[in-house]
């Protein structure tokens, strides 16, 4: 399997509208998307857009708050009252490969691949089997490779 760029930074927020304050006032982001939700996923998601090098996107800053009863980052933000980094997310060409390859390693793969909050298909993996990281994992968007 070949490593491709890091695409986001997860990060959980107990508010969305706090997060985006921070981003623009504090940190001095001028590209940040409009919120939207993904109740399939149980998040609400909004992108802080980082610069890039020459040319090329930078590395985003996902900011999730919990969306409905069944979300699975409810009980990271329960132990995490503040929020935190969440995940981490790396591109892949293949996803199915991808998916082959963590399995051939041992690694579980958390829930079905389904697709992100990119377009793309994703799958998770367990943080205990990945340096304490929730990883996630998500199909470079065509026209990217
Ligand atoms: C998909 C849209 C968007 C995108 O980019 O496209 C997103 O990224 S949405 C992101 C939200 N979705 C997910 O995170 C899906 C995958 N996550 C899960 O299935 C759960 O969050 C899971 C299984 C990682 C943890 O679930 P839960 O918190 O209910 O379980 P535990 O509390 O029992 O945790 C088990 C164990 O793992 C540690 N843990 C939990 N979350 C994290 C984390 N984010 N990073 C590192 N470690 C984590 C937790 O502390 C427990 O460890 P222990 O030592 O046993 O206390
Ligand atoms: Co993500």
């Amino acid at each position: 399997m070949k490593l491709g760029r890091l695409n986001h930074v997860g990060v959980a927020v107990p508010s969305m509208h706090d997060a985006i304050a921070y981003y623009r006032e504090v940190m001095g982001a001028s590209l940040i998307t409009a919120p939207f939700d993904m109740p399939e996923q149980g998040v609400k998601v909004a992108f802080v857009n980082t610069p890039g090098e020459a040319g090329t996107a930078g590395t985003q800053i996902e900011l999730i708050e919990p969306l409905g009863e069944t979300s699975p980052i409810a009980g990271f933000i329960a132990k995490n009252p503040a929020g935190g980094q969440h995940h981490l997310c790396y591109e892949v060409a293949d996803i199915e490969a991808a998916r082959a390859w963590f399995t051939a390693q041992g690694k579980r793969i958390l829930g079905p691949t389904r697709i992100g909050a990119h377009g793309t298909p994703i799958f998770f993996l367990h943080p205990k089997d990945m340096l304490g990281q929730l990883t996630e994992i998500m199909e470079t968007p065509r026209g990217d490779h």
